[in-house]
């Protein structure tokens, strides 16, 4: 389990300085300045500077940039920015294959946006380059590209998330579900939140301040969850103490694996308690 979570993830901006400074009292796990595409081409110098200030001052969590994709005629002075103010790592959009991110030859954590039929299908090797620390979906480029219909349980997208978790979960990096376009709806964006926990996204990326809680509760641990954990692991170990190979709790067999798994809930139960007032 990462030791810094990732329940939400908030995109802002860059052109929004009144958004960037919201952003820093809100509890995100980490935020993603955006020069890409909530930035219109009139304002990508703007949202460039704003973004290099924003990049000076002390956050509470991980700040990465989404530069623009390659080709565009931003890429060059968004990536020297973002690695001259010392970011924590860039996002980088519509990745579809691996080799354009190894030859970037970036020292940065790297957060390829899988965002494209060919970036579905080429996500095992995107996920297995060094310095890649994670995929995001894009699931507007990815549900225009693919033509698919509007669907409320995304059904036409399931096989493309799975793909996308599989991808990141088999080479050991972070799975970051997709933004929820309609920031009026918390039941819709909770039941989504619900379903990418369950498909094994790490967490979601978000758009809207009222949309941070909701998805560090969605992908965080309740403390009847830690209960659970530190009840499971009694058992496990009253069991081992025994002699025994495996436990029963609470009807159900309990193996090493379900240790392990209940012990990484712990983890993140710890280190994403709140404060003590
Ligand atoms: C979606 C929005 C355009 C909604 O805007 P608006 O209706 O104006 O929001 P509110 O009036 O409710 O805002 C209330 C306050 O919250 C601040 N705010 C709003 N959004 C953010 C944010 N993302 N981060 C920080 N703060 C935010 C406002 O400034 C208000 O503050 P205050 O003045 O104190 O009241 C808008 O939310 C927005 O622009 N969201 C971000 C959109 C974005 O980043 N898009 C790009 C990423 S998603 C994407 O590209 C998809 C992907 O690539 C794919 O293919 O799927
Ligand atoms: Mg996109």
């Amino acid at each position: 389990m990462s030791a810094d979570p990732l329940r939400s993830v908030l995109y802002v901006p860059g052109d929004k300085p009144r958004a960037i400074e919201k952003a820093r009292t809100l509890r995100a796990d980490a935020v993603i300045l955006d020069l890409e595409d909530a930035v219109a081409p009139e304002h990508k110098d703007a949202a460039r500077a704003n973004v290099r200030a924003a990049l000076t001052i002390r956050w509470a969590c991980p700040v990465l940039v989404r530069v623009n994709g390659l080709g565009t005629p931003w890429e060059h002075a968004d990536r020297e920015m973002a690695l001259l103010a010392g970011v924590d790592g860039l996002v980088l959009p519509k990745v579809e294959d691996a080799r354009t991110v190894r030859e970037l030859h970036l020292r940065v954590p790297l957060w390829p946006m899988i965002e494209t039929p060919l970036g579905v299908l080429r996500a095992p090797e995107i996920a297995a380059t060094p310095g890649v620390a994670g995929l995001l979906v894009g699931a507007n480029d990815l549900a225009r590209a693919l033509r698919t219909r509007p669907h409320p349980g995304r059904l036409p997208l399931l096989p493309a998330l799975s793909a996308v978790v599989l991808a990141a979960r088999a080479y050991g990096k972070l799975p970051l579900d997709a933004v929820f376009n309609d920031v009026r709806d918390p039941a819709g964006f909770a039941r989504e939140c619900e379903q990418g926990r369950t498909l094994g996204f790490a967490g979601k990326t978000v758009i809207h301040p009222d949309q941070v809680e909701p998805a560090n509760t969605a992908f965080g641990v309740t403390d009847a969850e830690a209960d659970a954990a530190r009840s499971l692991l009694a058992a496990w170990e009253q069991a081992r103490t025994e002699g025994k190979s495996v436990a029963v709790w609470r009807g159900g067999l309990v193996e090493q694996m379900h240790a392990d798994e209940a012990r990484e809930v712990l983890d993140l139960w710890q280190t994403t308690r709140p404060e003590p007032r």
